[in-house]
């Protein structure tokens, strides 16, 4: 108003005096409008508070560790000075409405994102209120999105709604059970919060179906995170899961801050500082990066408890800490470090292993977790589980188990579903698997989800030579032990000593293991047929294989719905890959004899018949072999989801296998069923190249394979056939001869089938 009056009375005294004292007046009027500027714009930056319109933005170092100032740095790799710079330069900008900010996937302002819907333009909130972050950065592209990330680095920030109202879901992994017991403690603490709106939710990481779910998508938009992870030295499944952020946070496919979506997160961390004070609770410590570095934010430091001594006094204290923090609607600093250059993501990206967290600012301040780590070592929790479930393990990625056919054989009361399928016996026959890892989940695998996890191989490898010599050892010792076992046959138990089948499956993923043909050649070397199963989901390997006695690919559902459901895979195109195997088993491989196995499980896979005929049009294998998935305990904290009501009767199996055969003839693909084994639920079904003469051929004739291989030719899965015998033919229930059917004691034959698939602790490879 007095600068209105003012200007006015200066041009009254132009007009009044002529002119000469005008200069001196139209200094004066300059001054007075540039007052009223500075005036206007102490308004604007107030209201640019309440309503994000305009703003005084101060730069500010970015907190960095590298000596760098990350406004200095070029195309480096450069962090930034660590608050040493003193490059404050004062800077107006624009802030864009949420709507728009919201779209703008280069720069997070979680000023906007988490805006309480409380909030007013006045009272007490106002003094509370955020400094604004810019979203714009000036001209476009990469240079606009580093000019962003800068702003990205530090943000104050307020929740959209009251923390307590979110919903909290606690993550945990364990292998000895500390983490779990406390993530129930975290969650008793946490519940007694007066006003928490909803239960916490617990859930054991490695029993996700899918990691996606969770930190990709989020269940609920107002999901509050909090991870327990102790830390291991050695392989654990935490070192997949950190993969798998890390993974996330450079594949192109996914958002790049997909859980800004989070209310928040925190972590707890459970170690041994005494044992391991250099590799104190590092796995939670690059979790924490981690989840910040895919947009969440943190709401509460990361805790650290030496489990040691008096652990849970530790977690009570940390949770009760945490518990007060939610129920306090301070704003909280957010700050992430990206210190890294957008320029070297690609080169990032192509890196595989943990060790290249390093790359990645703050994360270099931990501990080196970049060595090759063995999968299984001597002195971590898996290997005690395997040894405790039966398992030798070789080396330090293979494992010999004896099946419990072969003891059934030994005593004269019967082989596996193979001997009648194929003609192997089983007391003569040696279950290894030369990688105890896999790359699926599947719901029927009797691993209990404690065995490593991997997409590919990312450890150190043993020699195939060794692998051999050692599992032939433990497999030896194990048979050994039975030499007490009543109504061992002495025949067949000096025959044992001298195998002749390897059946490469038992667990995990053999064609993971590097030198997978190699080892093959090994064993083909000393006389031993190979049986080699895989999962459909390594092409690659499986196109470079060279010869085995029977190639088998596991085809566990028919549909990529289904396949998700059962295998629960951890590569995203796990359908083009299975597709692309069955590909390579009809060309490149099409000289093998080639197998498909189905693990029928009711409720995930029995029903698809039309899809399972598509697929089998793809592979054109040799067999198809149907088995009735087997129970592998309860569902309690073992990570397999199946039930009693999951597992198919053996009447279920046959009306299925005669529903694919049938529908493969109206196809005019020449298939049929051929063969049994009812006391296992297992039918096959063959291709009618192997009917010669009205007379089915599955069985295998081990000499003739060893004696082609020898000759050094070529030759096809027709040159080593056998005629099945009669009892082992479909409706012929597949019980060789010389053997004693055992029923167990007060069960009826009719009910064994079905009770003996279940009290089996495992699927027979
Ligand atoms: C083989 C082995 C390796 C370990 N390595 C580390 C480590 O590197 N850093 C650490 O802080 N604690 C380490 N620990 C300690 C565990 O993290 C700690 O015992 C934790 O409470 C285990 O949690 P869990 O029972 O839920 O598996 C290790 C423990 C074992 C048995
Ligand atoms: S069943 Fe086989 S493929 Fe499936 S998870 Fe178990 S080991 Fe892996």
């Amino acid at each position: 108003m007095l600068d209105i009056l003012l200007t006015c009375t200066a041009i009254a005294a132009y007009m009044l005096d002529g002119g000469r004292i005008s200069v001196g007046c139209f200094l004066l009027t300059i001054v007075c409008l540039a007052k009223h500027d500075a005036s206007s714009s102490v308004s604007d930056v107030k209201r640019g508070e309440d309503e994000g319109v305009k703003s005084t933005e101060k730069k500010t170092c970015c907190g960095g560790s590298n000596g760098q100032c990350c406004s200095s740095k070029k195309g480096s790799k450069g962090g930034c000075c660590g608050g040493a710079c003193s490059s404050k330069k004062s800077k107006t900008v624009s802030v864009k409405p949420s709507a728009t900010i919201e779209s703008n996937n280069l720069a997070t302002d979680f000023t906007e994102a988490f805006k309480s819907p409380n909030a007013s333009k006045s009272g007490p909130m106002k003094k509370r209120m955020p400094r604004i972050i810019s979203k714009t950065g000036k001209g476009s592209g990469i240079k606009a999105a580093k000019n962003q990330q800068s702003f990205f680095k530090k943000a104050l920030t307020i929740s959209k709604g009251k923390l307590i109202g979110s919903q909290i879901y606690i993550f945990y992994s364990s292998l000895q059970g500390a983490a779990e017991r406390s993530a129930k403690l975290l969650s008793g603490v946490l519940s007694e919060i007066k006003d928490l709106k909803h239960s916490p939710v617990i859930l054991n990481i490695d029993e996700l179906a899918d990691f996606d779910d969770y930190f990709v998508n989020v269940p609920t938009e107002n999901s509050l995170y909090f991870l327990v992870l102790p830390s291991y030295e050695t392989d654990s499944p935490i070192d997949y899961f950190l993969q798998t952020l890390e993974e996330n946070a450079e594949d192109f496919r996914v958002d790049k801050y997909p859980l800004r979506k989070l209310v928040g997160y925190s972590v707890l961390g459970l170690g041994d500082f005494e044992t391991w004070p250099e590799k104190f609770c590092y796995q939670a410590k690059t979790a924490d990066c981690l989840m910040a570095k895919l947009g969440g934010r943190r709401v509460f430091p990361v805790g650290e408890a030496c489990m040691k001594y008096d652990g849970d006094a530790k977690i009570t204290r940390w949770a009760q800490l945490l518990a007060k923090t939610l129920q306090d609607d301070e704003p909280i600093l957010y700050e992430y470090n990206e210190t890294f250059d957008d320029d070297e993501v690609a080169e990032i990206n192509q890196k595989e292993t943990l060790g290249d967290l390093e790359d990645f600012g703050k994360l270099s301040e931990l501990p080196n977790t970049g060595e090759m780590k063995k999968m299984i070592s001597k002195d971590s929790p898996t290997y005690k589980n395997l040894t405790k479930q039966g398992y030798t393990v070789v080396g330090s990625h293979s494992g010999v188990k004896i099946c419990r056919w072969t003891k059934s054989d030994l005593r004269g009361r019967g082989s596996c579903y193979k001997h009648s399928l194929f003609n192997i016996v089983s007391s003569r026959c040696m279950e290894l698997t030369p990688s105890l890892a896999c790359s699926s989940k599947c719901v029927f695998c009797w691993r209990h989800g404690t065995n490593p996890v991997s997409k590919n191989w990312r450890w150190e490898v043993d020699d195939p030579e060794y692998i051999l010599e050692n599992a032939l050892q433990g497999h030896y010792s194990k048979i050994k032990q039975l030499r007490g076992v009543p109504g061992v046959i002495a025949e067949r138990f000096a025959k044992a000593f001298e195998v002749r089948h390897c059946a490469l499956s038992l667990v995990g993923e053999p064609i993971m293991y590097p030198f997978i043909s190699r080892f093959v050649e090994l064993l083909h070397e000393k006389g031993i047929s190979s049986f080699l199963v895989c999962n459909a989901q390594h092409p690659e390997p499986l196109r470079d294989l060279g010869k085995v006695t029977q190639l088998y690919v596991s085809i566990d559902a028919p549909t990529k719905m289904e396949l998700k459901k059962v295998d629960r895979p951890l590569y995203r195109d796990f359908w083009e890959r299975m597709l692309e195997c069955l590909e390579i088993l009809k060309t490149t491989q099409s000289h093998q004899r080639t197998v498909f196995r189905l693990t029928l499980v009711k409720g995930f896979n029995m029903t698809e018949v039309k899809a399972y005929a598509d697929l089998v049009e793809k592979g054109k294998p040799c067999f198809i072999e149907v088995k009735g998935a087997t129970f592998c305990g309860s569902s309690d904290g073992n990570g397999n989801p199946l039930t009693m009501q999951n597992i198919p009767f053996y009447e279920e199996c046959t009306n299925f296998v005669k529903a694919l055969s049938s529908e493969l003839q109206q196809r005019g693909l020449g298939y049929d069923v051929a063969a049994e084994h009812a006391h296992s639920n297992c039918i096959l079904i063959a291709n009618t190249i192997f009917r010669i003469d009205g007379k089915w051929h599955t069985h295998i004739d081990f000499d003739k394979f060893f004696e082609l291989l020898k000759s050094g030719g070529t030759f096809s899965h027709l040159d080593y056939i056998k005629e099945t015998p009669e009892w082992a033919l479909f409706g012929n229930g597949g019980f060789a001869p010389g053997n004693t059917r055992f029923y167990r004691k007060g069960k009826k034959p009719a009910q064994d089938i079905k009770t003996e698939a279940v009290k089996v602790a495992e699927v027979s490879a």
